[in-house]
């Protein structure tokens, strides 16, 4: 970054804390008073009082402040990516949300150019969904016309707290011109509404209709998502007419915890020494991450990125053992079901020493059913264990520890938790499954990114 940019940041900083506040009542009753883009007016009279000579400057620094913030970036890095990689990035992560959105709101505010002013109302509006306010998200989409905020108002509906995912996805639908963040945007929603195969069915559609955007961001979700189902087996619905035969394998033991179903399968269901390779795998390619689950946030790495020794385990896993056993228990009659299948499998890593990643508050998964297979012996720490809450209007809950080998299966809505790792460190293997509604849901994938190429 060029210094005088710098100290034109700092110099935009600094006189917009001086004069801000002044006008923020007036700027408020506006907005009440008035419609959208009624403050317009508003901001051209600040501008023109408070910041004369900077004024055109504004947006731009704010903006770019806002976003940097907002990516957790340096401003040198920031100034040196193009404005499309600046929005993505901001998009991407953040490390400061609070001050990103502070930054944003204020040069939204200031700005003088209706597109600019949508789109940093829009950023804005992504911002405070990561902050957890999905209303403030919303009043800032308010803020601009419906085609430039519709993802972020899309995103905002679907925040958990709304659980509007119904009218989050039909956003989405109006913006599905928008290209891959619509669609990927879509298939968020759908998976919100529990509907993983509508959702997949919408990864792939982006996937073909797609190539809008490029490199890091929308585009290469939507291939990852199909990647991933092409990963895991199976790729069509498992034969559900063997369940029986393949259970009659496995002695079990029933960990209750009523009304729900929650299944803890006798030691040992998977090879030991299996295990400790999943482990060892994830241990050795250390690219863990703590974003790939939004609401409750995991330190996980996807097995699809842990190579084909371990994604060909966790499929042997699956085929023989996993899906026949979370079928059986899911469903009293497996023949009348159409199959399971993984949304996701990844190995999650409790560790003693880290204050984020000790435990895991209580939250439901985003599937039908779930489940978790211990991958190291219990003797290897101390507290942890996969925690069932017994009712809504008590504490009181149940542990299901689990030993190197076993399995939990129990049903995604219900509310669990993973106690602290008090000593060492605890990795389990977490699965996703949803149940296919048809076959077909499979075969949308592109030719291009068959398993034979
Ligand atoms: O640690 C566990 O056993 C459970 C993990 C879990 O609930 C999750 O990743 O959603
Ligand atoms: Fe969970």
């Amino acid at each position: 970054m060029d210094d005088d940019l710098l100290v034109l940041l700092c110099g935009v900083t600094s006189l917009s804390c001086d004069d801000d506040d002044d006008d923020e009542s007036e700027h408020a009753t506006a907005r009440r008073q008035s419609p959208s883009w009624r403050c317009r007016a508003l901001r051209a009279r600040r501008r023109a009082c408070a910041v004369p000579r900077v004024a055109k400057r504004v947006p731009f620094a704010r903006r770019l402040r806002g976003e940097h913030l907002a990516a957790g970036m340096t401003l040198t890095t920031c100034a040196a990516l193009s404005a499309d990689a600046r929005s993505r990035a901001q998009l991407e992560d953040t490390n400061n949300p609070s001050r990103a959105a502070r930054e944003l709101r204020r040069a939204a505010r200031l700005c003088d150019d209706d597109d600019e002013a949508a789109r940093l109302f829009a950023a804005l509006a992504l911002c405070e969904i990561r902050l957890g306010a999905p209303r403030r998200a919303l009043a800032a989409c308010d803020e601009a016309p419906c085609e430039t905020a519709a993802i972020a108002r899309a995103r905002a509906t679907a925040h958990s707290t709304l659980l509007e995912f119904d009218r989050a996805a039909r956003w989405c639908e109006r913006a599905i011109h928008l290209g891959d963040k619509a669609h990927y945007a879509l298939g968020v929603c759908h998976l919100g509404r529990l509907d993983h195969a509508a959702a997949y069915r919408a990864f792939a559609r982006g996937f073909l209709d797609g190539g809008t955007s490029s490199v890091l961001d929308d585009a290469r979700r939507l291939e990852t998502q199909l990647a991933k189902r092409l990963s895991y087996y199976p790729r069509v619905a498992p034969d559900l007419d063997t369940v029986a035969r393949k259970l009659a394998a496995y002695s079990d033991t029933t960990a209750s915890c009523p009304p729900s179903f929650v299944f803890k399968t006798a030691p040992v269901l998977v090879d030991p020494r299996e295990c400790d390779a999943l482990v060892a795998a994830a241990v050795d390619a250390d690219v863990w991450r703590s974003d790939r689950h939004g609401a409750h946030p995991t330190c996980d790495v996807a097995v699809v990125d842990l190579g084909a020794e371990a994604l060909a385990i966790v499929n042997r896993w699956l085929e023989h053992v996993l899906l026949p056993l979370a079928a059986a228990r899911a469903f009293q009659n497996a023949r009348t079901t159409r199959g399971l299948a993984v949304h996701d499998a990844f190995v999650v890593k409790y560790c003693a020493e880290s204050a984020a990643h000790a435990a895991l508050p209580i939250h439901q998964d985003q599937a039908l059913v779930s489940m978790t297979v211990g991958l190291n012996p219990l003797a290897d720490y101390e507290g942890g264990g996969l925690w069932f809450e017994h009712h809504p209007d008590t504490s009181v809950g149940t542990v299901v520890p689990c030993d190197r080998g076993q399995a939990v299966v129990f049903a995604s809505s219900l509310r669990h938790a993973a106690l602290a790792v008090t000593q060492g460190q605890r990795f389990v293997l977490a699965l996703f499954l949803y149940r296919t509604d048809n076959d077909g849901d499979h075969e949308e994938r592109p030719a291009a990114s068959s398993p034979a190429e």
